[in-house]
């Protein structure tokens, strides 16, 4: 649901979540102007701006990532993703406030994304982490990604999973909370046109079995 609220995944979780956002399919003007009716067009400018920035450069790394599966120019603009004028691109803004206590809230709950990739901003507070999985070093555990500033995070989402049957990896993350500051993130997520049948690529799965089926 476009506009302000809370996430709705953390109906189904024991923890308290700790957080509240906004979600903006396509222009943030009808929702910012009820929330802030005397101040809203600087948000609205910065939204746009910064959407049509990481909408390039989120079709721009899809593309890349096509390609070192592999794909020539030709055989990308056949897959389901190849035209990104038809990719289509929703954000969410979070805020998880200070919390008084930390150790019984959880800011969001473990979740992959849906789609096909996100690019998330964090500002200058940590708090996302992403399940590693066991290894020699010791069994599963939640790792804190270091907030390193000027950068982006980039998240493979399901889709994006199945579509490279399996070889580029979705990550089970999660974003825990404070005590002390407020934290700030906001996610651009990319997902393909409504219309298209996802499955592992073909060219991928010649000569194998494809790891996933098709999700329309
Ligand atoms: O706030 C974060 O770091 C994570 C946000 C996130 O995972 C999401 O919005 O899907
Ligand atoms: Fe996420």
């Amino acid at each position: 649901m476009p506009g302000y609220g809370g996430v709705p995944s953390a109906r189904f979780f024991p923890k308290f979540t700790w957080s509240e956002g906004f979600s903006i399919t396509s222009s943030p003007l009808e929702h910012a102007q009820k929330l802030w009716p005397d101040d809203y067009s600087s948000f609205c400018e910065v939204i746009e701006e910064y959407k049509k920035i990481t909408r390039q450069l989120g079709c721009r790394l899809m593309h890349i990532m096509l390609l070192s599966l592999g794909l020539t120019e030709e055989e990308i603009d056949h897959t389901a993703i190849g035209d990104s004028n038809k990719i289509l691109t929703s954000m969410h803004l979070n805020s998880y406030p200070a919390c008084p206590n930390p150790e019984r809230a959880l800011g969001l709950v473990p979740h992959t994304d849906p789609g096909l990739v996100t690019i998330l901003y964090q500002d200058g507070v940590s708090g996302l982490q992403v399940l590693r999985c066991k290894d020699g070093n010791g069994p599963a555990r939640w790792v804190t990604v270091p907030l390193i500033p000027g950068t982006l995070v980039v998240n493979i989402g399901d889709l994006m999973h199945v579509l490279s049957n399996g070889r580029f990896h979705n990550v089970l993350h999660r974003a825990v909370v404070n005590r002390t500051d407020q934290r700030l993130s906001a996610g651009h997520f990319f997902v393909p046109p409504v219309d298209v049948n996802m499955g592992p690529l073909s060219l991928l799965t010649t000569g194998s079995q494809p790891v996933y089926k098709s999700v329309a």
